[in-house]
Parts: structure tokens; C-alpha cells; sequence
């Protein structure tokens, strides 16, 4: 069966949704949020699916970069053998609002609006995350008292924010002042606050608080100046008995980039790793989503999709948005075999992107705790001119672009700059350890991209 052609606005929104779900899986995290965080299905018709979009600015990325990606999505959800996809900027549209605070969950002092959803009633306890979750419940309950700092690790999408978030959104609840950062969050806040000369308000804000949360803190890592500033913060809170929660994806020890005092002090506490789920946890899961999604799914297909051996619970979720999506839009029951079908090729949809200059010269301005606007300009300080000969290094090994492309990318430069650049920073990577891993680390998080 297929769907109605004349799909309302109602209809797109759904689909869209779905089609979040799958793009969600297939994406870095940061990649998703930055891009497709306020976006809506606002129409379908004719043949042409138009996405909502907040600003131009998002609009022109999105029909850039991620337009095959988007239109294979959307293929599989919707009838046809051609589609095209249409950016509409709706800044003001009900549908890119976002969303609508948790009920009785006071924002005081937080530095991101809590996911509602996100607190301990919905998390599913099992043998991978039972040590975690029992800390993060006393962490919230009695915040300071017990382990202190909270340390959670584990790998990608198996609850660590969705912890941190509950811890959070309890202690609120319970009166408490509570700050959520993800460490992208506080080093980008950190340099906007040393720019404008604002640190003073900045060391202040993060002072005043009863529980910190900081999600992802392996990425202040190797920034010198976000290290220093995150571990007085760190000592002034724990020295006065608040709670610190911290994620990352490694333990503390195996995050080498960051500095050894940094690293002792997060293992002070406790260290709780959440590991992959097993198949009854998985199972638990899919069961608990369905049944929060509204949707009636066969005990035999919860069986199946349970028995996938998927090691990422937002995939697990993203599977389940998928075969729901399929269950509604044939309007019959889904087999097993039907849900092996909706399943079938998700991942075949990932793309590999070459990098764009934007994004190498944002990578790069970060690392170097600078901005995009630094690195073009005409700044000749030490930290400025290497960040600015490190872009033109890794443009260069992206070998997408001649010197003199990248010398006109990176502010107007001539090919001799370049090519004195390359050479300087090939040379000095060679015997510089600190440089070493900066390459490194502008690599990784390009290809993390
Ligand atoms: N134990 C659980 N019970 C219910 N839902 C869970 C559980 N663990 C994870 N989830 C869900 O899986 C999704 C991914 O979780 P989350 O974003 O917290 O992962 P993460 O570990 O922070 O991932 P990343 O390192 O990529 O940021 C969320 O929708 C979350 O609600």
C-alpha cells in the first residue's frame, strides 16, 4: 500500500520525524545537533519534500552536504521512484520551536534545556548500566555526599547524557542549583567569554553551582586554557562539597591528552562504566520505546529486533523508529520478516564527505581555542600564525585543493605562504610531540565529521 499523495502538512511532520530517527544513526552526534536540531517536515506534495529550516545559513549547508543523504532517507519512507527536497526557512514555524520544557522542571542555571524525557523513570536498569545508574540516583538524591566527582564512561549512545540529564533534572527538582554542559559547550563558552573579556562572569556562573554536569569532558582535552579554567572550577566545587558528574567516552586514565591533574582528580570519586546492552536489556528497551511510541509491535518482532546484536542503544532506537515508520505508513502489522526488510540498508545510506573549508577551519580554530574569524584575519601572535599554518597544513593533506585555493580559503594568502606553512608545520610535527597530537586530533575529529 502507499501513501496518499496529498500528504498534509501533519503527515510530512511525521514523516520527517522518522526520517530524523534514521538520520540520527547515521551521523556524529554534534554533526546532527548542530544541523538538524530545529528542523520540520512542512510539506509533501507534488513530489517534493520541503524541509523547515531555522535559517539560511542551515538551508545552505543542508542542500550542500547532506541533500543525497536526506533524499535516501526519505525514499525509503515515502512512494515513488523520484523525489526532491526543498529547504524553507521558518524561523518563526511552530514545528522548529524547540521543545517544550519538562513540567515542573525548573531551568535555573542550566546551561542546556534538559531532554524531559531524559530522567530515571524512562532508563532501563540492566547488568551493563546497574554500578552507573545506582551512583547517578545517589549522586542525585544526596548530591555531594557521596562519590564525588561522578565519573560515567562508556561508548557512544549507550546513556551516559541521558544519565547526566536525570541526575540533573532530580536534583532540580529537588531545589538544587544545577549546571549541564557538554565539554564542546563549556570550551566554546570559555573562549566567547575570554573574546569578550567576560572570564571573570564566566568563572562565576560555574562557581555557583549545587551539581555540575559535564557531558563528553574528554573534549576539553588538550586545551590548555579550558583545562586551567575547568580544573579551578573543578577544585572550588569539590573543595565546598557540590557534585560533579562527569562523562566521557574512555575512563579517565585513557584519556591521555588531558592533563594529569585533571585525570587524578576525576578518578577521586567513582568510575562507572556502562557497557553495551545484552538482549534482555535490549529487548526492555524496545519494549519500553514501543510502548511509549504507541505503537503495537508483535511480541515475535521485539524478539527479532532484540536478537540483533546492536551495541548502541540510539541505533537500537533508531531501528525501532524505522520499523514503526514502515508498520504506519502500510498501515498492517509488521512480521519479522517485514521488519528484516525496513531494516535492511540503513547503514548503506552513511557518505563519506570530503571535508569543506568551513568546517576543516572550524575544527582547526577550535583546537586552538580561537575562532574561524582568527585564522582569516591578520593576527600575527604565536598561537594565531601556528593555528593559521596548521589550516593550511591539513587543507593541504586533504588534497582537495591547490596552495592557491587554500591560500585565498585562509584569508587571502598567497601560494608561497602556503607552501612555507606546510613545510614549516611538516617539519615541526616531526620532533613537537604537542603539535603531533594536535594533528591528530584535528584529523580524528575530521573524520569523526
Ligand atoms: N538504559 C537506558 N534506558 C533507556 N534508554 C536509554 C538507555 N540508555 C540509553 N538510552 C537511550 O539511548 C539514546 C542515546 O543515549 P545517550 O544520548 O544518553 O547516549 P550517550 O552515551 O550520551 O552517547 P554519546 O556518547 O554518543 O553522546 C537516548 O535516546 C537514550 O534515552
Amino acid at each position: 500500500m502507499v501513501i496518499d499523495p496529498a500528504a498534509n502538512s501533519n503527515h510530512a511532520a511525521k514523516i520527517w520525524e522518522t526520517a530524523l530517527g534514521a538520520l540520527e544513526c547515521q551521523l556524529s552526534r554534534p554533526n546532527f545537533r548542530t544541523w538538524y536540531s530545529r528542523t520540520a517536515g512542512i510539506a509533501y506534495e507534488g513530489g517534493c519534500f520541503t524541509v523547515g529550516v531555522p535559517n539560511s545559513f542551515v538551508a545552505e549547508y543542508l542542500e550542500q552536504n547532506q541533500c543525497s543523504l536526506i533524499e535516501k532517507t526519505l525514499m525509503r519512507l515515502l512512494p515513488g521512484n523520484s523525489l526532491r527536497i526543498a529547504f524553507q526557512v521558518a524561523g518563526s514555524a511552530k514545528a522548529l520551536a524547540a521543545p517544550p520544557k519538562a513540567e515542573g522542571a525548573p531551568q535555573r542555571g542550566n546551561g542546556c534545556r534538559f531532554n524531559p524525557r531524559y530522567d530515571f523513570d524512562t532508563f532501563i536498569v540492566g547488568s551493563a548500566n546497574r554500578l552507573a545508574h545506582a551512583a547517578a540516583l545517589s549522586a542525585a538524591q544526596r548530591p555531594g555526599e557521596g562519590y564525588n566527582p561522578l565519573f560515567i564512561h562508556g561508548g557512544s549512545g549507550l546513556g551516559k547524557t541521558h544519565l547526566l540529564q536525570a541526575i540533573g533534572q532530580a536534583a532540580e527538582r529537588a531545589g538544587k542549583t544545577v549546571r549541564y554542559v557538554s565539554g564542546e559547550q563549556f570550551t566554546s563558552e570559555f573562549v566567547a567569554a575570554l573574546k569578550d573579556r567576560r572570564a571573570d562572569e564566566f568563572r562565576e556562573k560555574y562557581r555557583a553551582v549545587d551539581v555540575l554536569l559535564v557531558d563528553d569532558v574528554q573534549f576539553i582535552a588538550g586545551k590548555a586554557q579550558t583545562e586551567e579554567t575547568f580544573f579551578h572550577t573543578f577544585n572550588e566545587l569539590h573543595n565546598s562539597g557540590r557534585q560533579i558528574v562527569l562523562s566521557a567516552d574512555s575512563p579517565p586514565r585513557a584519556i591521555i591528552q588531558m592533563e594529569d591533574r585533571l585525570r587524578s582528580r576525576f578518578e577521586w570519586g567513582l568510575t562507572a562504566e556502562i557497557a553495551p546492552p545484552d538482549e534482555k536489556m535490549r529487548l526492555s528497551i524496545l519494549k519500553a520505546r514501543a510502548e511509549e511510541a504507541g505503537a503495537e509491535l508483535t511480541p515475535d518482532v521485539l524478539d527479532y529486533m532484540a536478537s540483533e546484536v546492536i551495541r548502541n542503544i540510539r541505533e537500537l532506537e533508531g531501528n525501532l523508529n524505522r520499523v514503526i515508520a514502515y508498520s504506519r505508513l502500510l498501515r498492517s502489522v509488521i512480521t519479522p520478516d517485514m521488519a528484516r526488510r525496513a531494516l535492511k540498508n540503513l547503514t548503506d545510506a552513511v557518505e563519506e564527505k570530503p571535508s569543506e573549508p568551513q568546517k576543516l577551519l572550524a575544527t582547526v580554530a577550535e583546537c586552538f581555542e580561537l575562532t574561524v574569524d582568527d585564522i582569516l584575519g591578520r593576527k600575527r601572535d604565536k598561537e594565531t600564525a601556528a593555528a593559521r599554518q596548521v589550516a593550511m597544513y591539513v587543507m593541504k593533506n586533504q588534497k582537495l585543493w591547490s596552495l592557491g585555493e587554500i591560500g585565498k580559503l585562509v584569508g587571502d594568502r598567497t601560494a608561497a605562504t602556503v607552501s612555507h606553512a606546510c613545510d614549516k608545520i611538516g617539519q615541526e610535527a616531526e620532533y613537537n610531540p604537542l603539535l603531533k597530537r594536535k594533528l591528530n586530533d584535528i584529523e580524528q575529529r575530521l573524520t569523526r565529521e
